[in-house]
């Protein structure tokens, strides 16, 4: 089953010339974590965007979710990178909000914040005000407003940035262990290439907004010359893309 499945994305960007993203298709399996990786530029959160509904394709369309769930808001979860949390609520109001969304019971609700919050070591920040906390642990708190709802298909625009060694584990852990246990499919856009290591199972990499790779980091290193990291694969894979796909000709 999938939790996500893109066919045929194409999305252009009022007044440019060039789609920004072009014929793109894959899909994440349901239990499975897949990332979205690229250089700066490549269309990453343009797909990201799209899949999660906020901006419509030009051609294609992304399905989310499978069996009853399939298609509705309870079904997904977004984090985007420029993720906003009011700053005047505290942590367990701004969880307890993005709940109500989603009309959860309280029990169930306060079951699984507490739980959250252990997970990423946020107990004592429950009654702080978001303005108080630093950007790793607003990060943290965006996450749990996305997942709250126990969604099928969980997309996460960068979700590590600036993180340290505590935080990148305690999230990694949270990630593996949501997309066994619920059986979710998670889509993660990063360039922390130790942590896309770490966690996919698989890797999506796109460049000049077209899907150039679609399979096991193991696998893209191969590809690329028997790369030994998975950062001087995606150099090498991008340089040999690069005639005719002209991704900076803006
Ligand atoms: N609002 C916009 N209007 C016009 N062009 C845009 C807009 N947003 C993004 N683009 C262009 O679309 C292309 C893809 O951008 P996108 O933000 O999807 O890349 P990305 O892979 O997420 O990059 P990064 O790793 O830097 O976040 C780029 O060429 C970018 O300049």
């Amino acid at each position: 089953m999938n939790a996500i499945r893109v066919n045929q994305m194409t999305y252009r960007y009022k007044g440019e010339e060039r789609p920004a993203v072009e014929q793109i298709s894959f899909h994440v399996g349901s239990g499975e974590i897949v990332g979205l990786l690229g250089h700066n530029g490549a269309g990453k959160t343009t797909v990201l965007k799209c899949i999660a509904g906020l901006m419509r394709p030009e051609e294609g369309e992304a399905e989310i979710g499978s069996g009853a769930g399939k298609g509705t808001s309870a079904s997904l979860g977004f984090v985007p990178s420029d993720f906003y949390l009011y700053p005047l609520l505290t942590v367990e109001e701004i969880i307890r909000f993005t709940a109500s969304l989603h009309q959860l019971n309280d029990r169930e609700l306060t079951e699984r914040m507490n739980a959250m919050l252990a997970a990423f070591q946020l107990e004592d920040k429950r009654h702080e005000f978001i303005k108080t906390l630093s950007h790793g642990m607003k990060q943290k708190v965006a996450l749990i407003t996305g997942v709250i709802h126990h969604p099928q298909a969980l997309i996460l625009d960068e979700p590590m940035t600036g993180y340290d060694a505590v935080s990148t584990r305690e999230t990694k852990n949270f990630l593996i262990r949501y997309a066994k246990e619920r059986g979710a499919g998670i889509l993660l856009s990063s360039h922390r290439m130790d942590v896309v290591e770490d966690i996919c199972h698989r890797v999506v990499l796109i460049h000049g907004g077209k899907t150039v790779f679609d399979g096991t980091a193991s696998d893209l290193k191969k590809g690329a010359g028997d790369s030994n990291t998975l950062e001087e694969a995606l150099l090498r894979m991008s340089e040999e893309s690069e005639p005719g796909e002209s991704g900076d000709a803006k």
